[in-house]
């Protein structure tokens, strides 16, 4: 099939509606309609029929989507089909955490290798991974065939990092760090950042005395 390009907001729910099948089909249920689907989503129907209908024809009317293979077609279209490695860089706090949680990673995506400056830090064992020194990064993500970084530095570091990621040959990158990094175009760099979305939940939160009706402001 000659490749075709899925818009950003696609991609994005993708791993979503993986999410809630991987759960259905731990619990054993074997189809679901878009309606379900929508249901414990909260998102329209139609949306997921639209979204979904762009893999192909595989639901089927009054019967919904095979779980089983939406699970796998999604995989596929993610590139989840085979294993992917990640490299993480900053064993602090953010990075421990993160490694620690690597354990509950499914979809054949892992942190194979982890990295931090510090030489309190080289040697030391999470999660069953010892803390490489930064002068291994470049031969460990040839050696590992590390995909993607992860940046778990302070944000003056992070640069720095996402060069020597870029340098290694890494193809994405996840930082979180609060600050925003230049990488060439055929690197793409995704963001986490709780904080933000903290504060920004914050304006939603409702006090004594709003109006009801507000004037949006774009
Ligand atoms: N995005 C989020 O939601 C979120 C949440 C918490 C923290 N953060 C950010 O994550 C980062 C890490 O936070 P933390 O609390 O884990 O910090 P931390 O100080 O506990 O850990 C940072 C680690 O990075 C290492 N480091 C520093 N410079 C380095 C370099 N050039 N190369 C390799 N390793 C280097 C340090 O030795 C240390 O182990 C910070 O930028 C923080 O603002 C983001």
């Amino acid at each position: 099939m000659k490749p075709f390009k899925i818009s950003e907001a696609v991609v994005r729910r993708l791993p979503v509606y993986l999410q809630v099948l991987n759960d259905l089909h731990m619990r054993d249920v074997q189809t679901v309609s878009s309606q379900e689907l929508g249901n414990k989503l909260d998102l329209n129907p139609a949306q997921i029929r639209k979204d979904l209908a762009y893999f192909g024809d595989f639901g089927r009317k009054g019967i919904g989507y095979d779980v089983s293979y939406l699970i796998e077609k999604i995989r596929q279209i993610l590139k989840l089909d085979q294993p992917l490695n990640v490299g993480l860089v900053g064993a602090g706090n953010l990075g421990r955490a993160l490694c620690n949680y690597n354990t509950y990673l499914k979809d054949n995506m892992k942190i194979t290798a982890v990295f931090d400056a510090h030489p309190s830090m080289v040697g030391a064992s999470i999660n069953g991974l010892s803390v490489l020194p930064m002068d291994k990064l470049q031969e460990t993500v040839a050696e590992r065939n590390i995909r993607i970084g992860i940046i778990t530095v302070p944000a003056v570091e992070a640069q720095n990092v996402a060069d020597r990621f870029v340098d290694a040959g890494v193809a994405g990158i996840l930082n979180f760090a609060p600050t925003i990094l230049r990488v060439p175009d055929h690197v793409r760099i995704h963001y986490a950042d709780f904080t933000t979305e903290l504060l920004s939940l914050a304006y939603y939160l409702e006090k004594e005395g709003d109006d009801e009706d507000e004037t949006v402001v774009d």
